[in-house]
């Protein structure tokens, strides 16, 4: 399948280069946040927009023709500098770190204004969002990984901004089914539960190769 790319770089270059990735965007992020509270006037606004035209230029000089994509070099580790949650080049993403246990998988990350969904709480999508990629990576980290078949969310109370805890784990595995089921967390309490049926699809069928099987260094 096509945005599945090897691509071999040496560990020093890589290290690099995911550092410029992690700084440029956590620059974006910090200007996200300034947007979303700010509160200067017409003349600041201009301004800013200018300055942030002249940034876009900049960065357009040399782009990609399409999406990121997802890369491995040839020791399996795996880059997804574009994915929603974890990408380390995108802005949008919080960024968040999983972290693969035997048995379980979990995650903390500070979720800013810039997720607000009622007044002063986690939107409920994007809770979706940050389940629906720890509950597929859990699946994936396990060796049975699959695309979003079903997921469903039960929000039992409001999320606050600011740290979350999520953790999942594999409930079972049906043919080319994975079950997992998952929690977000503040203070210790939870907030919202989550399953998700995650399923390999057609094209994957036994030719999952094994960096996708058991990837290492996501982000
Ligand atoms: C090179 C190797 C690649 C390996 C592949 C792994 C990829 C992911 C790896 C790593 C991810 C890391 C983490 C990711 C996190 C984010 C994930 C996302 O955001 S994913 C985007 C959103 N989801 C979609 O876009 C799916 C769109 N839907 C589809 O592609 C298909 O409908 C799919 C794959 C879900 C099923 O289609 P079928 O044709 O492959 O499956 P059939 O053979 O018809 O069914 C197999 C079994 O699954 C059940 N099933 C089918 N669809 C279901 C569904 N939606 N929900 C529940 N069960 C379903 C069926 O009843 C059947 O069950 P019975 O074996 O008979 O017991």
């Amino acid at each position: 399948m096509s945005g599945y790319i090897q691509e071999d770089i040496d560990p020093e270059e890589l290290a690099h280069r995911t550092e410029l990735a992690s700084a440029i965007a956590g620059s974006v992020r910090d200007l996200i946040d300034a947007t979303v509270r700010t509160e200067v006037g017409e003349t600041d606004i201009a301004e800013a927009r200018r300055l942030i035209a002249a940034a876009t230029e900049i960065l357009r000089k040399d782009q990609l023709p399409g999406p990121f994509g997802i890369r491995f070099n040839a020791d399996g580790t795996k880059r997804s500098w574009g994915n929603a949650v974890l990408g380390r080049r995108n802005p949008i993403a919080p960024p968040v770190d999983i972290r693969h246990e035997t048995e379980h998988s979990w995650l903390e990350v500070d979720l800013g204004p810039q997720y607000e969904g009622p007044a002063g709480l986690v939107h409920g999508g994007v809770l979706a969002l940050v389940f629906d990629q720890l509950l597929g990576s859990t699946a994936e980290f396990q060796g049975v990984p699959g695309m979003t078949g079903t997921l469903t969310v039960r929000y039992r109370r409001g999320t606050p901004l600011g740290p979350i805890r999520g953790e999942a784990r594999v409930d079972r595995v049906e043919g080319v089914k994975t079950f997992v089921t998952g929690t977000i967390s503040v203070d210790g309490e939870v907030t919202a539960e989550s399953e998700g049926i995650f399923i390999l699809p057609r094209w994957a069928r036994g030719e999952v190769p094994e960096a996708m099987r058991k990837s290492v260094g996501e982000g």
